[in-house]
């Protein structure tokens, strides 16, 4: 039974996972809850695919424990575990039809004929590969491949579908064509979904929430905005987006900084007085351009990138180097000076301790 109060489906007590003595999960603990789109992010090897495969069951932890509705998932074997997994390849049986993968599972439990052929045709129809029933595996895109295994996984009925970097075989328009798709799909269906990613683009798109993973330990659980405004450590703002990370400012009080000795207000409070282990970090889409002498610090244009939709600077100021995002182009060398219009630009945290 799944928990009213708290509505979660899996959670997740301190689990660690060691592989010959090397140490790769430190004893991580999150809740899943029921009906939601959750993604693990973080860099190569943080420990993301190994702790899907924990849940998925290919996987035993060393020590912690894994519940489902609040039940010891460790002992239930892979198969009797109401969970389906969306491998990175898919896994497709090359040597069968579309139709024949898609029954693949439900043949396998000798479900009767009819009723594989009407499961099988509900999601063939929902996944909009309707026509393409007979075709090989190497006779259809690489779109159409992800559309079988998410059918194939979905025909099972799970409770919960795993996604191990669904995207990483697709070019970048299907793969901003799929991740619009299997957002939908989520919602339509209603099941829970996990999955992994280390890009943060499609985790910030995809999820309700992220769990952003960094060397075997989780840096922050969030929804997207609170990750993208409000994160926890430098280490998180800097892997969620480009950013101005500012590591010698002070919180003189509560709404008050000092960035290169000039006060600034900001909305942060609760750092001490007088506090230099702080991080500050502010967006680069935050900071707009003023003619020189009109804004917070004069500089000059050192780079320019045309990144499609804006044009991204680096502006040299007296102490320092700033990230600039904006859609007004500027010319190499030219004066200018920089300015945010708001203190709700400027992120105050802590200093992150090392793991
Ligand atoms: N079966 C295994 N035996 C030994 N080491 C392993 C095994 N599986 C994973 N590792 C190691 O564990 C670490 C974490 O791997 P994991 O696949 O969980 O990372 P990840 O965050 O998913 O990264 P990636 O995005 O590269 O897959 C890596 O250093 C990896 O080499």
């Amino acid at each position: 039974m799944i928990n009213k109060e708290t509505n979660n489906i899996i959670e997740m007590r301190n689990i660690t996972k060691e592989y010959d003595g090397q140490v790769i999960l430190k004893g991580i603990s999150f809740n899943i809850h029921e009906g939601e789109f959750i993604t693990l992010l973080g860099p190569s090897g943080c420990g993301k695919t190994t702790t899907l495969r924990i849940i998925a069951g290919f996987e035993k932890q060393n020590s912690g424990d894994v519940f489902f509705e609040g039940k010891d998932l460790t002992p239930i074997q892979i198969n009797k575990r109401p969970i389906n997994t969306i491998f990175q390849s898919y896994a497709l049986f090359p040597h069968l039809n579309v139709f024949d993968n898609i029954a693949f599972g439900l043949r396998n439990k000798k479900a009767k004929a009819e009723s594989i052929e009407r499961e099988v045709m509900k999601q063939i129809r929902l996944v909009g590969l309707e026509g393409h029933e007979n075709k090989r595996i190497h006779e259809i895109s690489g779109g159409q491949k992800q559309r079988v295994a998410i059918a194939r996984a979905l025909v099972m009925k799970p409770r919960v579908l795993l996604l191990d970097e669904p995207m990483s075989a697709l070019d970048v328009k299907l793969k901003h064509q799929m991740q619009e798709e299997l957002k939908r799909l989520q919602q339509e269906i209603g099941i829970t979904f996990i999955m992994v990613t280390h890009d943060q683009e499609e985790a910030l798109t995809m999820s309700d929430r992220i769990v952003v993973m960094n060397l075997g330990s989780i840096q922050q659980i969030g929804t997207p905005q609170e990750i993208y405004n409000d994160p926890e450590n430098a280490w998180v703002a800097h892997f969620i987006g480009t950013s101005n990370l500012i590591e010698d400012g002070r919180f003189v009080k509560d709404n008050e900084v000092v960035i290169d000795g000039k006060k600034f207000e900001c909305l942060d409070t609760n750092f001490g007085t007088d506090e230099n282990n702080i991080d500050i970090v502010i967006r680069p889409e935050d900071i707009e351009f003023r003619k020189p002498n009109s804004g917070f610090f004069n500089g000059e244009i050192t780079q320019m990138t045309f990144k499609g939709v804006y044009f991204e600077y680096l502006v040299e100021t007296k102490h320092r180097t700033w990230l600039v995002q904006s859609t007004i182009e500027k010319e190499l060398g030219e004066k200018v000076a920089i300015k945010w219009n708001s203190p709700s630009f400027i992120h105050v945290m802590w200093k992150q301790i090392e793991n």
